[in-house]
C-alpha cells in the first residue's frame, strides 16, 4: 500500500473530568453507530492504566449496544486474568462488571492464560484472535479496528511500546511479546506500531496533570519520536486527543472545540 501522510491530529481538552468522560463516551458510542450501520459490529481495543476508568459515562448511557462490542486489548500483562495486574482485569472491574446483566453482553477476547509460561505462543495465539477477527472477515493485511482507546506513560510509552525499545520498529507482526518492560510486570504482549497505525479512529486518554511535561513533548515535538508521538494513523485513520485541561496546560498545539 503507497504510504499516505496522515490526518493532522485533533486535540480536544476539557476543564473537568465529567467532562472529559461525558464528551468521550458520546464520542465513542457515534463511532459504534457508525460502524455498526456499515458492517454490523464495532472492533474496539482498550488499554490498562487509567484508561478504563475514563470509560465510565459509558455504562448507562442510552446508545450503547454492548452485543455489537467486539473488544480486544491493545496490550496485556502476561499474568492470569483475574491477577490485579491483568488489563482485562481491570476493565472487568472498572467497566465491564457493571452492566446490568439484563442487557446483552459485549464479546472480549482476552489472552490465552494457557500459554502464560511461553510469551511468543502467548503473542502468536492473541495474533490468531485477530487473524480470525479481521483477516477472515476484511481480508486486510493489518487489522483494521472502529477505534483503538490509547493511554500514555509519564515516558511517553502507549500499549507496552517503551521509549527506545527495539519492538518500537516492529514492522510485520501485529502483536508482539516484550519480556524487559521497564515497568512492571515485565512479560506482557502488546499491539505494535502497524496495527495502531491502520486503525480507523485512534483516540488517546490523559487526565492526569502529572502527564503535563509527557504531553507538552509528545504534541509539541514530536520529532523527538516518544513512542506515543509515533501513533499516526494513516490516511484516512483519524487521531484524536482527549485530555484534561491540567495534564494539557503546556501543550501548545491548538485546541479543537468539542463537537460530535
Ligand atoms: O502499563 C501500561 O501503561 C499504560 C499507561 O498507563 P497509565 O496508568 O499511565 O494510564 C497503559 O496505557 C497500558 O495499557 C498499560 O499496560
Amino acid at each position: 500500500m503507497p504510504h499516505t501522510a496522515p490526518n493532522p491530529l485533533v486535540l480536544f481538552s476539557f476543564p473537568s473530568s465529567a467532562e472529559l468522560t461525558d464528551a468521550l463516551a458520546n464520542f465513542i458510542v457515534k463511532a459504534q453507530k457508525e460502524a455498526v450501520e456499515k458492517k454490523g459490529r464495532f472492533t474496539v481495543a482498550l488499554s490498562g492504566g487509567s484508561l478504563p476508568k475514563q470509560l465510565a459515562a459509558l455504562i448507562n448511557h442510552p446508545g450503547v449496544k454492548w452485543d455489537k462490542w467486539h473488544v480486544f486489548y491493545a496490550d496485556e500483562r502476561a499474568v492470569p486474568l483475574d491477577h490485579e495486574d491483568s488489563n482485562h482485569g481491570l476493565a472487568v472491574r472498572e467497566l465491564f462488571s457493571k452492566i446490568p446483566a439484563s442487557q446483552p453482553q459485549p464479546t472480549i477476547h482476552t489472552l490465552n492464560p494457557e500459554y502464560l509460561d511461553d510469551l511468543e505462543e502467548l503473542a502468536d495465539q492473541y495474533e490468531k484472535e485477530l487473524i480470525q477477527e479481521f483477516a477472515m472477515k476484511d481480508s486486510a493485511r493489518f487489522p483494521i479496528f472502529d477505534l483503538i482507546l490509547l493511554g500514555i506513560g509519564p515516558d511517553g510509552h502507549t500499549c507496552s511500546l517503551f521509549p527506545g525499545h527495539e519492538l518500537l520498529s516492529e514492522e510485520d507482526r501485529w502483536v508482539a511479546y516484550i519480556e524487559d518492560s521497564p515497568k512492571p510486570p515485565p512479560k506482557r504482549i502488546t499491539f505494535t506500531f502497524p496495527v495502531l497505525n491502520h486503525a480507523a479512529r485512534i483516540a488517546f486518554v490523559a487526565a492526569d496533570a502529572a502527564k503535563a511535561d509527557t504531553l507538552h513533548t509528545v504534541l509539541d515535538e514530536p520529532e523527538k519520536g516518544l513512542p506515543a508521538s509515533r501513533v499516526r494513523p494513516a490516511h484516512p485513520g483519524q487521531l484524536y486527543w482527549f485530555v484534561a485541561d491540567a495534564a494539557a496546560e503546556k501543550v501548545q498545539f491548538a485546541r479543537t472545540p468539542f463537537k460530535l
